[in-house]
Order: structure tokens, then C-alpha cells, then sequence
């Protein structure tokens, strides 16, 4: 069995890095959707394995800090993962855990829990009470604890302790900090204080049901614990540690998850962030030069002073073991992996106390720190400077559009396998680029649909515009597709992976008076239509079994093929390719060739040019 080995472990011992965990939960599936087995396993307590969707032979193998497997128990994953970072924020330093990963692969499991089986949040909180009571009154300095509860839903930064609160602002003070202006901060002063506000705002949170998840967060929930010491001689030396406990949404595909109407906004939400997050990531990851697009959603935002700079983080990967996971989990370790490679570098921040400040007193305040006075001229020049280089969350939002599966996975692929030491902000440009077009020519072909319908109707039914414009351009039906999804991508890959030189070898002998009777170059499209006519007489001179194999190559291509791929194909540029990708994403795969047709500027003339000349070329090669 092939295997790779992702990530490395090369982090200075005197610097911190992310620690990256894993955990994979159990096989949860209902009984129906059994007997695929598990695509991922885990092979000890630090490395993976998953099927490689190029070769379902092989398997693409991952190293983490940590991996826990499906029998892991909450406290298992507390104590190596967790626990470690806690005592920092203590001394003034910041720490983060984050949970990331696809929708229903138990991120919320994680950091929640249940009364049963508490997760990282109750945990960490008891922890962080603990260690204060545990420091010696003789070392001079007081600690107070206060807590602060939000979710950014659609781009918008909610406060989940006062729920009818509106957008809040995020802000940097000069020290770098980032602070929300208007949230909630209530000082807490024992665990059971904390529960009392916590379990409250947590029905609060932006909840609802995929096809994935009965109760799926569609927001990231952010918990920010901020530990404040003070020393009691004077000049009263200040530390602040903060903690953010973030149970992120998931990270998604629509065509899994079932999502429309709203839902597929949030989603888009959702996705932007993350792949934001993926950004940053990627930034930090190629040296200090490079512009880190923290400011290109509000999560790396809020994030920004607790990932790549002086924190302390643990991001906790949560996968799920189903085959219908797949694309989405080989996509998450991808991501994790790179995490992997951030190293920060911890620094404690000081300040001096004000000679009253309240120390160990439970209150509600409200958070306004020296940036929450900020006079509105620096915000709009915040502002109009994140127009101009274009990392208003705004200016991003409407040019992207959610990559396909496959485009996503060549796209992760390209950044983390072959791309990492290049140069990866270039790559990440392109295929941001190729997005925005995607979704340009996506528009277009709803609006071509549109047409399409409208017109259709309007003409009388003795004469429909498309062969198949009797059927609703759609989406497979569930019953054709569910027992292909996986194996279309991974199976076709494998066959023409193992035998590919066998396979051209049939198809030529079988074809070789075809391919010497006609050159490539003479299936180009005939101007006068003569295409259409000749194309049943130059299919009756091949073999049935070769002209079918042909197709489905096609077809193949066709469903899973790249842009790159696509654009191999004959009589398919560049603009053609990505109307191909596009109505991908709109409609799924294709059923059969003729399905090309439902493609905007893909009439039968050019459709039955195309095949021709594909079969040949098929054959020729
Ligand atoms: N380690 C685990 N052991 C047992 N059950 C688990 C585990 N992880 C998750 N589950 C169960 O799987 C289901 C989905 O988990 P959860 O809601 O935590 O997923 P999620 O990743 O937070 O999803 P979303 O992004 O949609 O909110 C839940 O019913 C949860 O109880």
C-alpha cells in the first residue's frame, strides 16, 4: 500500500506552535448507510490514515501532535490537548482551542459536551478556577476572572449574553489587542457562577437542521475567558491572559448538507470564514512578508491576537469516519495539517493597574477598553483602508463562491503537497480568481435556465427548445446517486490510474481503422451542419463496446475532471470548462453525454462536434 506522510513535526522547542489534535468519532451512521466500513483509521496515538481518493488502493497517511481515536473519552482529549496551555493564560499570555471540521463530526461533542460527558468548555473553566485558587497568596499578585460569550453569525458578531444586541464592532488598540467595544464581560467567581450565565446563552446560539445534523451550529460560538492579575504593590502591575474556547460551524458542502434558501446563505457565511481561516493560515505559514488577510472575516479578526501572534493554540480536528464524510475530512486533515506548521512565538503584555481597580469582585461590565473609545475618524480610516486593499469582509463576500468538492481537493492538494514552499499567496489568488469566474458563469447559467424555462413555456409544447427540457434541469435523482457518490470519484480515478496504458491499448486496437481514416483535426465542427448528419454513419463504424467505453471516459471526465483536466478535453477552452464546473456545483453530475447540452452555448450541433471529436481523440491517443 503507497503511502505519503503529510506534516512534520520541525517546531522550535523554545517557541509554541499550534498543536494540532485529531479526534475521530464514532461511526454514527444508521443501519442502511452501514456496511461501507470506515475511509479513515486511525493507526496510533499521533498518525492516520484515509483512502486516497486517486486510488482507492492507497492511502494518504497524517501525522498530528496528537490523534484520538473513536474510543477516546472527554478527559482523554482535556489532558494532552488542553490542559497543558491553561496555566499561560494565568501569566498574561493568550491561548486558544479551536474545534474545527465538517458538520456532524462532533466539534460541538468536543467542546460542549453533555451533563454526562462535559467537553473542553466546563473543563477548561473548572481548570482555570483551579489554578488561581492553587497560587500562593505570597506571591503578591491578585487574579480576577470574567467571561464574555458571542457567535458571529453571517458575518455579524453577535453577544450571546445579551441576545438583543446588534452587530458589534471589532476593534485593535494600539497594543494589538482586540477587543469588542459594547460585549458583554461579566466577572464570574466560581464555576458554578460561570454555568449560571453560560448555559443560558448557549440556547441562544444559531442552531438548526442540515440533512447532516438534526442541530447544527450555523455560527461560530466564541468563549473568551480573560484572566486579569494585578500586583498588589504598587505601581500595580497588570497581566491579561486570554482564553477563547471557539466551536466553530462546520465546514461544509451544500450538496451534502441538503442546504437552500438560508441555510445556503449561512453556509456561504460559514465557508467564507473558514476559508479565510485557511488563508490566514496559509499566510502565517509562508513568513512574516506576506500579509496576513486577518481582516478578511471577522473570525480572523477576533482570532487575530490568538493565532500567529503571542498565543498559545490548539486546534482540535474533529472527522467523521462515514465514506459520505470523505471530501469533506480529507479536506479538514489538509487544513489541519498546514496548522500544523505555525509556529508562535508567546509574549506577555503589561500594563499598570489604576490604583482602585476591583480585584476578585463578581460584576457585569461591559467591555470598552481603550480601543472602545476609539474616535470614529481612525475607524473610518480602518475602514476605507480595508476598502482600498480589498480585505473588507464585504469585498470579499460576494466574489466568492463555494469551491466544488473536487476543485477543493486539487486545490488543498496543489497548496500543501507540491506548492507549500512556493509561492503559496499566488496559487491561493488563482484559485480564488477561478472561483470568482466560476461563480460568474454560475449566474450565468441560472439566468440561461431561466430563459430557457420561460421560454419553453411560452412556446407551444409540440416543440421543445432541448431534447431533454421535458426534465427540470436537476440534480440526480438520490436513488441513482447515493451508492455512486463516492465511487464516482474515487473508482473512475483508480481504473484509469492502474490500467491506464492496458485500457488505450484495447481501445486503439480495436479502433485502429477509425483513427487512420480520420485525423483529430477533422472533428472540429462542420460550419454547414453536416456534423449531425454524419455523426450516426461515423458511430456505426465502431465497435459498441469501444464507443461506450469512449463515452464513459468521457462522462467521466466530465463529473470529476479539474479545470485543467476539462480543458484537455477537445473543443473545451477555458470559458467552456468552467461553465462545466459550474453547473457542477448548481446540478451534480452528469448523468449521461447528452446532459452537456443542458450547459449554457452548448447546442446540439456543438455537442455532437464534441463528442465526435472527443471519441477520436479518445481512440488517437
Ligand atoms: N466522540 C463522540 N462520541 C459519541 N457521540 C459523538 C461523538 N462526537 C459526536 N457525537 C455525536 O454526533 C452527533 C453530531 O455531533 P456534533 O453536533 O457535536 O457535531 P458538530 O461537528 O458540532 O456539527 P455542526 O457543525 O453541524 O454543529 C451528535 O449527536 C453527537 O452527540
Amino acid at each position: 500500500m503507497a503511502q505519503r506522510v503529510m506534516g512534520s513535526d520541525g517546531g522550535n522547542k523554545k517557541t509554541s506552535r499550534i498543536r494540532v489534535a485529531v479526534r475521530l468519532r464514532p461511526y454514527v451512521s444508521k443501519q442502511d448507510e452501514k456496511g461501507e466500513g470506515p475511509c479513515v483509521r486511525g493507526l496510533d496515538s499521533q498518525n492516520l490514515e484515509i483512502i486516497n481518493w486517486r486510488n482507492a488502493t492507497e492511502t494518504v497517511k497524517y501525522h498530528f501532535d496528537v490523534f484520538h481515536g473513536e474510543k477516546t473519552t472527554q478527559q482523554e482529549v482535556f489532558l494532552p490537548s488542553v490542559k497543558p496551555i491553561l496555566p499561560h493564560i494565568l501569566n498574561g499570555q493568550n491561548a486558544s482551542v479551536f474545534a474545527y471540521g465538517p458538520t456532524g463530526a462532533g466539534k460541538t461533542h468536543t467542546m460542549l459536551g453533555s451533563a454526562e460527558q462535559p467537553g473542553v468548555i466546563p473543563r477548561a473553566v473548572r481548570e482555570v478556577f483551579k489554578l488561581v485558587k492553587s497560587k500562593d497568596e505570597d506571591e503578591g499578585w491578585d487574579y480576577s476572572i470574567g467571561m464574555s460569550y458571542l457567535e458571529i453569525y453571517n458575518e455579524k458578531v453577535r453577544d450571546l449574553l445579551s441576545p438583543n444586541s446588534h452587530d458589534l464592532p471589532i476593534r485593535e488598540d494600539k497594543a494589538k489587542n482586540i477587543l469588542i467595544p459594547g460585549l458583554t464581560h461579566t466577572i464570574i467567581s466560581s464555576f458554578s457562577d460561570f454555568d449560571k450565565h453560560f448555559v443560558p446563552a448557549t440556547l441562544n446560539r444559531t442552531t438548526a437542521s442540515t440533512k447532516l445534523n438534526q442541530r447544527s451550529s450555523r455560527s461560530h460560538a466564541i468563549l473568551l475567558l480573560k484572566v486579569v492579575r494585578t500586583r498588589r504593590a504598587l505601581p500595580h502591575r497588570q497581566q491579561t491572559g486570554k482564553l477563547y474556547l471557539v466551536d466553530l460551524a462546520g465546514s461544509e458542502d451544500n450538496r451534502r448538507t441538503g442546504n437552500q434558501g438560508i441555510r445556503l446563505k449561512e453556509s456561504g457565511a460559514i465557508n467564507l470564514s473558514l476559508f479565510t481561516l485557511s488563508k490566514v493560515v496559509d499566510a502565517l505559514n509562508s513568513g512574516a512578508s506576506v500579509r496576513v488577510p486577518y481582516r478578511d472575516s471577522k473570525l480572523t479578526r477576533l482570532l487575530q491576537d490568538s493565532l500567529g501572534g503571542s498565543a498559545h493554540s490548539v486546534m482540535i480536528t474533529n472527522i467523521a469516519p462515514e465514506y459520505k464524510y470523505y471530501f469533506d475530512t480529507f479536506s479538514a486533515l489538509n487544513f489541519a495539517a498546514k496548522s500544523k506548521l505555525i509556529v508562535n512565538k508567546p509574549f506577555t503584555r503589561e500594563t499598570v493597574a489604576l490604583p482602585v481597580l476591583p480585584v476578585k469582585r463578581a460584576r457585569d461590565e461591559r467591555e470598552a477598553g481603550p480601543s472602545g473609545a476609539e474616535p470614529s475618524k481612525k475607524k473610518q480610516k480602518d475602514e476605507k483602508r480595508a476598502e482600498q486593499d480589498g480585505s473588507s469582509p464585504s469585498s470579499h463576500y460576494h466574489g466568492l463562491s463555494e469551491p466544488s468538492v473536487m476543485d477543493r481537493l486539487i486545490a488543498l492538494e496543489k497548496l500543501v503537497m507540491s506548492c507549500q514552499d512556493k509561492d503559496g499567496q499566488s496559487v491561493l489568488k488563482d484559485v480564488a480568481q477561478s472561483r470568482k469566474e466560476i461563480q460568474e458563469l454560475k449566474e450565468r447559467q441560472r439566468e440561461f435556465e431561466r430563459k430557457t424555462i420561460l421560454l419553453s413555456q411560452s412556446k407551444s409544447k409540440q416543440e421543445p427548445l432541448f431534447k431533454n427540457s421535458s426534465a427540470p434541469l436537476q440534480r440526480n435523482p438520490p436513488n441513482t446517486t447515493k451508492p455512486t457518490k463516492q465511487q464516482a470519484v474515487v473508482q473512475p480515478l483508480q481504473v484509469s490510474k492502474l490500467q491506464p496504458l492496458q485500457q488505450l491499448a484495447d481501445i486503439r486496437k480495436q479502433s485502429v481503422c477509425v483513427t487512420k481514416k480520420k485525423k483529430l483535426s477533422d472533428s472540429v465542427e462542420a460550419p454547414d451542419g453536416k456534423e449531425n448528419k454524419e455523426q450516426g454513419f461515423w458511430e456505426s463504424q465502431l465497435d459498441t463496446s469501444v464507443l461506450e467505453q469512449s463515452k464513459e471516459k468521457i462522462l467521466r471526465i466530465l463529473n470529476t475532471g479539474c479545470l485543467k483536466e476539462l480543458k484537455g478535453l477537445q473543443q473545451i477552452g477555458d470559458k467552456k470548462a468552467k461553465l462545466i464546473l459550474g453547473w457542477r456545483e448548481l446540478h451534480g453530475q452528469f448523468t449521461k453525454l447528452d446532459d452537456l447540452t443542458k450547459v449554457e452555448g452548448m447546442t446540439e450541433k456543438r455537442f455532437s462536434s464534441f463528442v465526435k471529436a472527443n471519441i477520436l481523440s479518445t481512440m488517437g491517443n
